[in-house]
C-alpha cells in the first residue's frame, strides 16, 4: 500500500501539515530536527523515505497537526492516489526546495502541487522553504528568494491563478530559521492566536517587559508574541534558553512517570545578560512557556511581576479549557452522527 502509516483517514479534526518537494530537498530532515531534537549532522544519514509517513504532533495543547512526509519520488498524481481526499483535510502545505540545487524542476512541480491542492482546497496555506540556505552568503540568499518568488508567481499568473498565495521562507537545519518558518507556519493554523497576542499584548504593557513569546518547550516553536517585531537573534536567544532548562532539568530534576520531558509547575529561570537585560522564563502549561525580556530596573519588581504571570496564566489556561470543550462536543457530535449512520433505521446493520 501506498500509506505505511496506521489509521491514515482518521476523522479527527486537527489541522494537517503537508511536507512536501522532490528526493533529497530535505523534507525528513525537517522533520526530525524540529519535533525530534535530532541534531543536524546526524541527518547526513537518514535514508531516503520511501512511503508516506504520518505522524501526529501533539505533544503540545496548542501545537496539535499532523506532518505527513512525502517520498520524493512519488507521484501524487498517479490516478491510484487519492491525493483529494489527503487535500481536503490538510491546514498548510509546506513545499520545500533545495536551494543548493538546480530549481527549475522543482518549480514546475511547486507549480502542479498548488494548483491541484487548491482545486480541492483554497483554504490551505501555502509555505514555500527555500531550505539549505547555509551555504550562501545573504546577498545570494535574497537573490535566490527573489527569483523564486518571481518565478514561482509567474507561473501563477500565467495559469491565471493569481489569486492563489504562496509565502516564502528563508531556511535551514543549522540555524534558527527552520524553527521560525515553523513556528509562522503553525500560528496560521492556531485559531485562536489573536486571543493569545492580547493577552500578552496586555501582560507585557503593565509591567514594562520588552518582548514576550509563548513558547511550545518541545519543539521550540513560539506560538504566539506580543505585537513588537520579532528580532531573529532575541529568537535564538529564547531557544538557547530553553534548551539549557531542559538541559540542566534532564540532569538535576526529577523524571515523570510518563517519561517525557523533565518539565512542570515549578520549572523557571532567570538569565542575566551582560547588557542590563534579564531574561525570564516560566511554566504556563503542562507544555507551554513563556519567555521575556526586560531591563534590569523593571526586574526589580518581580512581586508585580509574578502577580500579574499569575493573571496571565489563569487566562490562557481559560483559553485552552474552551478549546477543549469544543473538541469534547465534536466528538461526541461525530459519535452520535456516526451511531446514526449505523443503523439507518433502528436495526443494526449486520456485516456482510
Ligand atoms: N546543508 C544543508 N543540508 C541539509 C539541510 N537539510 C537537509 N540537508 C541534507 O539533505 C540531505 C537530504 O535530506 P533528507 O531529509 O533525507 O531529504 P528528503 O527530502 O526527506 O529526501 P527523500 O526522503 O528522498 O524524499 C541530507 O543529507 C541532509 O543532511 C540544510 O538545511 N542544509
Amino acid at each position: 500500500a501506498v500509506l505505511g502509516c496506521r489509521d491514515p483517514f482518521s476523522s479527527e479534526v486537527k489541522p494537517r501539515i503537508l511536507l512536501m518537494g522532490l528526493r533529497r530537498s530535505g523534507k525528513s530532515s525537517i522533520q526530525k530536527v524540529v519535533f525530534h531534537k535530532m541534531s543536524p549532522n546526524e541527518t547526513l544519514f537518514l535514508e531516503s523515505t520511501n512511503k508516506i509517513c504520518r505522524e501526529d504532533v501533539s505533544n503540545s495543547s496548542f501545537v496539535h497537526f499532523q506532518i505527513w512526509d512525502f517520498p520524493g519520488q512519488i507521484d501524487f498524481f498517479d490516478p491510484t492516489f487519492d491525493y483529494e481526499m489527503i487535500f481536503r483535510g490538510t491546514g498548510a502545505l509546506i513545499f520545500v526546495i533545495d536551494s543548493q540545487d538546480d530549481y527549475v524542476e522543482a518549480l514546475s512541480r511547486l507549480h502542479l502541487t498548488v494548483t491541484r491542492a487548491y482545486k480541492v482546497n483554497p483554504d490551505i496555506n501555502f509555505e514555500v522553504f527555500i531550505h539549505k540556505v547555509d551555504g550562501l552568503s545573504d546577498d545570494h540568499k535574497i537573490e535566490k528568494q527573489r527569483d523564486i518568488h518571481k518565478r514561482a508567481n509567474d507561473d501563477l499568473v500565467d495559469a491565471a491563478l493569481e489569486r492563489i498565495h504562496l509565502s516564502f521562507y528563508l531556511t535551514s537545519i543549522y540555524d534558527h530559521s527552520i524553527f521560525e518558518a515553523f513556528s509562522k507556519v503553525v500560528q496560521k493554523l492556531i485559531p485562536q492566536l489573536p486571543t493569545l497576542e492580547n493577552l500578552l499584548n496586555i501582560f507585557i504593557s503593565r509591567i514594562r517587559i520588552e518582548k514576550a513569546f509563548l513558547f511550545d518547550v518541545v519543539s521550540k516553536i513560539y506560538i504566539a508574541t506580543d505585537s513588537s517585531p520579532v528580532d531573529m537573534q532575541t529568537y535564538e536567544l529564547c531557544c538557547d534558553m530553553i534548551d539549557v532548562v531542559i538541559d540542566i532539568s534532564c540532569i538535576y530534576g526529577v523524571m515523570g512517570d510518563e517519561g517525557g520531558i523533565p518539565y512542570d509547575k515549578e520549572s523557571m529561570a532567570i538569565i542575566r545578560l551582560n547588557n542590563t537585560t534579564v531574561m525570564y522564563l516560566k511554566e504556563v502549561t503542562k507544555f507551554l512557556a513563556l519567555v521575556c525580556f526586560l531591563r534590569e530596573e523593571s526586574f526589580e519588581r518581580k512581586g508585580l511581576i509574578d502577580y500579574n504571570f499569575h493573571c496571565f496564566r489563569k487566562a490562557i489556561q481559560e483559553v485552552f479549557e474552551v478549546r477543549l470543550k469544543v473538541l469534547r462536543s465534536r466528538k461526541l457530535l461525530s459519535q452520535r452522527r456516526r451511531s446514526r449512520q449505523a443503523t439507518p433505521n433502528g436495526t443494526p446493520r449486520v456485516p456482510s
